[in-house]
């Protein structure tokens, strides 16, 4: 093995081969090397293909594909597995076999003909698919694979969801059903998962604006290889859908003909994804997207942000200059609270701040603070309309892909990274440095962005050199031996 490889996670792709270099094997390992993982092949069948369509397929001999597989087992052995053309029992038995033993993450795109109509798997490997499912981590169906392989006729929005819940009852872990819900403007995908009964299915809609680029061959191909390169990277299976139809959109968007007379071509490798608009509105049903905007703040750049759980602390750190501030409280009465937001609501206005309340916001909204920030299980519960239609600024808490995607589609005021480091302030989910610099790089034009959790005056350099444009502390300034003196330092080096 080279040392570039060694270095990179690996990736078995089990799928056919394309002799036009377009989908299939050729375009799963272009996407798995782009991704920084090293693409194995296990070849399924050679197709002679080109533009215009198949002209032979010749399946893999048995005992080839068990050599191919046997081979890197010995030696390869992957983080995740992208399978496809599965094109006979006897192929299929032979994998199956393989997944159960290797009990790798496996991500399946359950191809059954290519893109100009060929079939590329016999019928009767169809009627037995299921023998593989429980070996199935992520199934990829497009609408009419989804309609072949759960027995319903898709129509709706409805019947996705009814075609999920039926293959995840054939025993797949989870499901995609790619393009499940569209018109002329947007296209969607639908995921679901079985959590093993214990708290039923969760599910969301991954929605991106319709892209008219023809070049659109290998899609299906490089979303799965993109899926199964994010997992063996370490993502959660959610953050790897949210970066794998990212990186699917970009490839799309700067996807070029083949040749001079325009012969349709396949979609480009571009690299992990940076652009905010390649990325997904992830929504918990079909229609809610495309929501309208929060009230913007009136600069990108919302500066030294302290969180704070006291009057006492507002009142010490506004007239230093504060130009945004959170009181973050718990464990109050209703009146303690009532009274509380009313009084930082005012201080708010009177310092000309950026007063956001943390939590309540009914009261803020009551109080006509400027805004409110909530956490990603306060989506779930919260009013978001009433705290928009009231003119209420909104910040939202994120840790991963998924997450701010998520926060994103609701057009919040600001979105809040963190934890970054370690602290001693709340039990948190570390983000890291690395992915701070990542987010920020696709987030920073759209969102004022800060950044929060363990941040100190020692690691502050590690935090700015990101581009965010705000950071939220709570000891740095409260736990100062002088605060006067931490907060006056933080402004300037975060503001200046
Ligand atoms: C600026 C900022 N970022 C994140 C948080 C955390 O908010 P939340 O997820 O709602 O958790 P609690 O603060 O309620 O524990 C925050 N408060 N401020
Ligand atoms: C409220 C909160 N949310 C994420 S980290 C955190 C606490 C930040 O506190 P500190 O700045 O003391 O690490
Ligand atoms: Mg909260």
């Amino acid at each position: 093995m080279t040392k570039q490889a060694s270095s990179r996670p690996i990736v078995w792709a089990i799928a056919a081969s394309d002799s036009g270099g377009c989908a299939g094997i050729q375009a799963d390992l272009r996407t798995l090397n782009d991704l920084g993982t090293h693409g194995c092949s296990v070849i399924t069948a050679l197709t002679a293909q080109n533009t215009q369509g198949i002209q032979h397929i010749q399946p893999t001999s048995a005992d080839n594909l068990s050599a191919q597989l046997k081979a890197l087992s010995a030696d390869l052995p992957p983080k995740a597995i992208k399978l496809s053309v599965i094109p006979n029992t006897e192929a299929l038995s032979i994998i199956k076999d393989q997944l159960a033993w290797q009990n790798s993450f496996c991500v399946y795109d359950p191809v059954i003909s290519s893109t100009s109509g060929n079939a590329l798997v016999n019928a009767e490997v169809i009627d037995q698919l299921p023998q593989l499912y429980p070996y199935i981590d992520l199934l990829t169906p497009n609408l009419d694979e989804a309609s072949r392989l759960s027995g319903v006729n898709i129509k709706h929005a409805d019947d996705v969801k009814h075609a999920a819940e039926k293959l995840l009852a054939q025993g797949v872990k989870a499901v995609l059903i790619k393009g499940g819900h569209s018109d002329d403007e947007i296209c969607q995908d639908f995921f679901s998962y079985s959590s093993s009964g214990t708290d039923g299915q969760h599910s969301f809609w991954l929605t991106n604006h319709k892209q008219a680029n023809p070049n659109s061959r290998a899609t299906g191909c490089t979303l799965s290889s993109a899926i199964a390169a994010f997992i063996a990277q370490g993502k959660p299976l959610q953050d790897a859908l949210v970066l794998a139809n990212a990186y699917v959109q970009q490839g799309l968007r700067l996807a070029l003909s083949l040749g001079d007379d325009n012969k349709v071509g396949t979609l480009a490798n571009a690299g992990t994804p940076e652009t905010f608009a390649d990325f997904p509105q992830i929504s918990d049903t079909a229609e809610a997207v495309n929501l309208p905007a929060f009230p913007r703040c009136d600069s990108l750049n919302l500066g030294l942000y302290p969180v704070v759980d006291s009057i006492e602390w507002l009142e010490k750190l506004l007239p230093l200059g504060v130009k945004t501030i959170q009181l973050r409280v718990k464990n109050k009465t209703d009146a303690e609270l009532d009274e509380l937001v009313k009084r930082a609501s005012e201080l708010g206005h009177q310092h000309n701040a950026r007063m956001f309340i943390n939590d309540h916001w009914q009261l803020a909204i009551k109080h006509k603070a400027y805004g409110v920030h909530l956490g990603q299980e306060d989506l779930d519960s919260a009013d978001l309309a009433a705290i928009r239609e009231a003119g209420v600024h909104l910040g939202l808490s994120t840790h991963s892909e998924y997450e701010w995607a998520r926060a994103a589609t609701f057009k919040p005021s600001y979105l809040a990274i963190g934890a970054i480091f370690p602290t001693d302030t709340k039990e948190v989910i570390i983000v890291g440095t690395e992915n701070l610099h990542q987010w920020v790089k696709v987030l920073s034009k759209g969102f004022p962005l800060t950044a929060i959790g363990g941040i100190k005056s020692h690691n502050l350099d590690q935090i700015l050199s990101s581009g965010v444009g705000s950071v939220a502390v709570v000891t740095a300034i409260t736990a100062a031996e002088d605060y006067v003196k931490a907060t006056e330092e933080l402004m300037a080096r975060i503001e200046g």
